[in-house]
């Protein structure tokens, strides 16, 4: 749609009043700007820029546009097909479009040829940068300025030479919540299109999606929206969720919907957002995975969910539960990791209590500790207990997790940067953690997934004591307890050529591992303690474990460590009913209840008991007599089993889930194959 000459001409004519306002009598148009643009032009006269610059900025060197593209890899991977799909709708529009990094500098752009060689005179090309405060009012740099989509047109552009321009430019958010890009479509003035903004807006939604969905691929991911329709479409928001229930990103969306602020609104956990346990959201999904879930957010708007990508722990739950929240514990998570210290971890397992001990007698030394163990076991608590329990638990605790983080931003996490050192930086800089662990513990986890490049430079920090942010010639000196850890055995990743031999005996002068959960002696310990945090101001006595659970819990292969008991463990509490206080198999999830841990073991253990030894009274006993003896296939059985429970039971069926073991949604289910 092409705007009416008419139309335009009342546009231009009001900004150049606009411009005479401001620039020859240097008073603030009232009108004739839209509030945006002015903000703009009033930054660049304070910036000292001058509107008649014809002055040309030459673009960056092919070294560093290298630099800056191979920092922007992950978008530039993804914002290719979108630029080229663009690119074939405006073609032949006098236009090109263009991406940009997060300091404005040009990475990519296609363009129509007669309009490129024009828009190279004003540098509009790769390798140029176009910050606001060098480039004066532009889409790309102001929309990085203002983190809002721009319209940049014409004699709007602040610089007089820029004026046959007309642009529109969004920024692209990370799931973080923090700036990755711009993408841009600029073409002649003469031929704006008012729908432009609109496409570039689209474009930046379907990248943003992109981004997510490959950073989040083996995560757990909730989408969702107020109107069902939509869930699916490109105004989705959506949120990615560890298995525990700790939020891991969010799109704009979501943020937006959510009250999420950038960075660190991410240490949040899935019930302070909405009005439900996060076990529970996924044992529907699971059970009705084609269906969308209807879900109260804590600011009070009810939204459409639907899960995917879901990986966790299923878990029975009966219906009616999902919206009742009163025990859906909504605390932020790690609450309890804070004040662990290597005494409170001493819950009486031998190999345990070694690590323990070997940890104890570097403290206060300079040595690094490297802490081995699968997943789940309690490696980064063991190192929060480490930091707690020793000279510098006054200092940050500081923790990055190598594996979590995309390649591109290891660097600037870790070491820093200046203010417009590089793609992705804020105006301000930032401090890396290295730095911000100076007088304390940096935590490096899964430190045997950091590419070797970063090694090279960790190495060199941990022999010079000091870090020298990026963008800068500063060396600042650290002062740093180094604890890692790492779920692989590292010196096999040196003999793959994977890490470096010489970072390798740097990391791990002392190595402590954590023995797996199944050959823990101390479970009834462990169970004891977490369900002190899950049930803590749930029940004024407390909440008790059954023997029977308890037993079984001992026996359990566990094959996610700690972590996995205590998601049980939460979910048990959120399905205790209001006149209960002790978890029994019936509020276990129904995948571990119905597990043969011989079978799960792995062969790891040889002693274990079928999980239907849980089932008490006359129901387990026809299970197991009869399998030897008749020929009648297990269906049966277990349909007889539930008709001779239920009429024991007058008919009552929480009783009989309970008899059977198994969760009453489960009961409803084998029922209605009865009928
Ligand atoms: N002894 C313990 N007592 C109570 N909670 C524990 C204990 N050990 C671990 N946890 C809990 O189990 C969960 C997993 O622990 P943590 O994150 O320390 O494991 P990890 O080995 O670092 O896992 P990963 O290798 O996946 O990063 C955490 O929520 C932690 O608080």
């Amino acid at each position: 749609m092409v705007v009416l000459p008419e139309l335009r001409d009342r546009r231009d004519n009001t900004v150049s009043d606009a411009r005479r306002f401001f620039f020859e009598l240097g008073e603030t148009p009232e009108t004739g700007l839209a509030p945006p643009v002015l903000r703009s032009w009033q930054r660049c006269r304070s910036g000292g820029i001058d509107h008649l610059d014809m002055q040309l900025i030459d673009p960056a060197s092919r070294s560093r546009l290298s630099d800056a593209r191979d920092r922007s890899a992950r978008l530039l991977e993804h914002a290719g097909g979108i630029m080229e799909h663009v690119f074939e709708q405006i073609r032949a529009s006098g236009s090109m479009v263009i991406l940009a990094d997060t300091d404005g500098m040009i990475l990519h752009c296609l363009g129509d040829p007669d309009f490129v060689g024009r828009a190279q005179r004003v540098a509009l090309q790769p390798g140029a940068t176009w910050e606001e405060g060098v480039r004066g009012t532009n889409a790309i740099g102001t929309a990085i300025l203002e983190g809002a989509a721009m319209e940049v047109h014409g004699a709007e552009h602040y610089l007089e030479r820029n004026g046959f321009l007309t642009c529109s430019a969004a920024p692209v958010f990370s799931a973080q919540g923090r700036l990755a890009g711009v993408l841009d479509i600029s073409g002649d003035s003469r031929n704006h299109q008012r729908h432009t903004l609109g496409l570039v807006r689209l474009s930046v939604q379907l990248l943003e999606k992109r981004l997510f969905e490959a950073e989040f691929a083996k995560e757990i991911r909730i989408a969702f929206h107020p109107r069902p329709e939509y869930v699916g479409s490109l105004q989705e928001g959506m949120l990615a969720v560890s298995a525990d229930g700790c939020i891991l990103g969010a799109n704009p969306v979501a943020r937006e919907w959510l009250g999420l602020s950038a960075g660190l609104g991410e240490a949040r956990s899935f019930s302070t957002l909405f009005k439900a346990a996060f076990g529970q959201v996924l044992d529907r999904a699971a059970n009705s995975p084609d269906d969308l879930l209807l879900l109260e957010m804590r600011r009070g708007e009810s939204v459409y969910v639907q899960v995917r990508g879901q990986r966790a722990v299923r878990v029975e739950v009966p219906t009616a539960k999902l919206t009742d929240t009163s025990k859906a514990t909504a605390k932020p998570c790690d609450r309890s990791k804070n004040r662990i210290t290597l005494d409170g971890l001493a819950t009486g397992d031998e190999r345990l209590q070694l690590a323990l001990d070997r940890a104890r007698r570097v403290q206060g030394k300079d040595i690094p500790l490297l802490i081995q163990g699968e997943s789940g076991v309690g490696k980064e608590l063991f190192a929060r207990a480490f930091h707690n329990s020793g000279v510098r638990s006054d200092g940050p605790f500081v923790a990055l997790n190598c594996a979590a983080i995309p390649e591109n931003l290891i660097e600037s996490e870790l070491f820093g940067y200046v203010g417009g050192a590089f793609t992705g930086a804020r105006r301000e800089g930032a401090v890396g953690k290295l730095q911000q662990a100076h007088g304390g513990t940096l935590f490096l986890d899964e430190i045997g997934d950091m590419p070797m490049g970063m090694q090279a430079r960790l190495l060199r920090v941990l022999q010079e004591r000091s870090v020298t942010p990026v963008g800068s010639m500063k060396s600042i000196p650290v002062d740093i307890s180094l604890v890692c850890a790492t779920h692989r055995v590292l010196r096999d990743a040196v003999k793959q050529g994977l890490f470096r031999e010489d970072l390798y005996y740097r990391v791990n002068s002392l190595t402590v591992t954590l023995p797996p959960l199944r050959d823990r002696t101390d479970i009834r310990r462990i169970v004891t303690t977490l369900l002190e945090v899950e049930a803590a101001d749930l029940r004024e006595g407390g909440i008790g474990i059954s023997e029977d659970v308890m037993q079984f819990f001992e026996r359990y292969p566990w094959p996610g460590n700690v972590r996995q008991l205590q998601n049980v463990i939460r979910v048990a509490v959120a399905l205790l009913d209001d006149n209960e206080n002790e978890i029994c198999p019936v509020h276990l999830p129904e995948e571990l209840f119905g597990t043969d841990p011989v079978e799960d073991a792995d062969d790891r253990r040889a002693t274990a008991v079928p999980a239907s030894s849980f089932a008490s009274g006359p129901a387990s006993v026809p299970v197991a007599a009869e399998v030897s003896t008749s020929p009648r296939s297990l269906d049966e059985i277990e349909l007889d089993a539930i008709a001779t429970v239920m009429r024991e039971v007058g008919g009552n069926v929480s009783a009989a889930a309970r008899r059977l073991g198994v969760s009453r949604n489960t009961l409803y289910r084998k029922l209605g194959r009865m009928n």
